[in-house]
């Protein structure tokens, strides 16, 4: 019999909020934790309500149910365009015939995109990315912590203020309207965290010890993943997670996705007080939206950006 596998972890949101000091203490320790030995973990009790979330589900099924033509109108060109709408993993749809889902990017801070359609969308979106971006600022003190700074030091190092916040929309059709693959290949996310929300329909997996994990066992809970930019920052310790999506289940599955980023004129490599002589940088230092193009570049030639920045020392 194989050994059985250790569940992803699960962190109370309400903990790193409302707690007393001995609470906080945990729960920062948990959270770094699971930021070190997984990469990944499920946030419950984020205080999002699941009415504002099923609205989100909703009008984002409205928006792609839209015809090709009107979605033509919020077709993807460049990497920084804010509003982008395209199909298949890259841009220019080179991989359409391996996995298909449709999407929508937003750029959704420091300033908000969105489509003016289907009517109250962006509106819902508006109010949606708020409540999503307080709660990963608040994750984003928590990691601070666990790394031993100051709560506020990543916010004030990373200008989070102006912070680059996407919300990314997936929609994988149903079984009934498309006859192929449906998915998205194995990757990492560009910026800090990223925050992930399913309507129910599973997919999700995660890369550990060698092997694919589901993360769609914990219901109402946002699945939370390291993201490039704080393996660079905390050069190293806290790796970028790797994951992709398989979908298997008949139905349409959506997800509601928001990375987390640094600004984008911020120089981002490892935190000068974490380098010592045992602990020399492990990146190069590089300017956020250069990266942004470097990925988007890299992945078309199933590179990663990390090939470009990683010193080997
Ligand atoms: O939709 C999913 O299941 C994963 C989406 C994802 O990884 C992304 O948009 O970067
Ligand atoms: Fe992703």
């Amino acid at each position: 019999m194989s050994p059985k596998q250790d569940p992803v972890p699960i962190i109370d949101y309400s903990l790193l909020t409302s707690s007393t000091v001995d609470d906080r203490l945990k729960v920062v320790q948990d959270l770094g934790k699971a930021c070190e030995d997984w990469g990944c973990f499920m946030l419950v009790n984020h205080g999002i309500p699941e009415t504002l979330i099923e609205e989100m589900m909703d009008a984002s099924n409205e928006f792609f149910n839209m015809t090709k033509d009107e979605k033509l109108e919020f077709e993807a060109h460049g990497v920084l365009d804010p509003i982008r709408c395209s199909t298949g993993f890259n841009p220019d749809n080179k991989n359409k015939d391996l996995l298909w889902r449709e999407y929508l990017r937003l750029i959704v801070h420091p300033d908000f995109h969105c489509p003016h359609k289907p009517s109250g969308f962006s509106d819902l979106a508006s109010v949606y990315v708020k409540r999503t971006r307080t709660v990963a600022m608040e994750l984003v003190k928590g990691v601070s912590e666990s790394l031993g700074f100051e709560a506020s030091y990543m916010n004030q190092e990373l200008n989070l203020d102006s912070g680059f916040q996407l919300l990314a929309i997936n929609y994988y059709p149903s079984r009934m309207e498309f006859d192929g693959s449906r998915g998205l290949m194995p990757h990492t996310d560009h910026g800090l965290l990223t925050l992930l929300y399913e309507n129910g329909v599973p997919g999700l997996e995660v890369l550990r010890d060698g092997k694919w994990v589901g993360m769609s066992d914990v219901p109402n809970a946002f699945a939370v993943l390291n993201s490039d930019h704080v393996e660079i920052f905390s050069n190293g310790k806290y790796k970028s997670k790797l994951h992709r999506t398989v979908v298997k289940d008949e139905r349409t599955r959506i997800t509601l996705v928001n990375p987390n980023g640094p600004s984008l004129n911020t120089i981002i490599g490892p935190s000068p007080r974490l380098l010592n002589d045992e602990n020399p940088p492990h990146y190069l230092p590089m300017k956020y939206s250069e990266y942004l193009e470097l990925q988007t570049k890299l992945i078309m030639a199933g590179k990663h950006a990390f090939d470009k920045i990683q010193l080997q020392n």
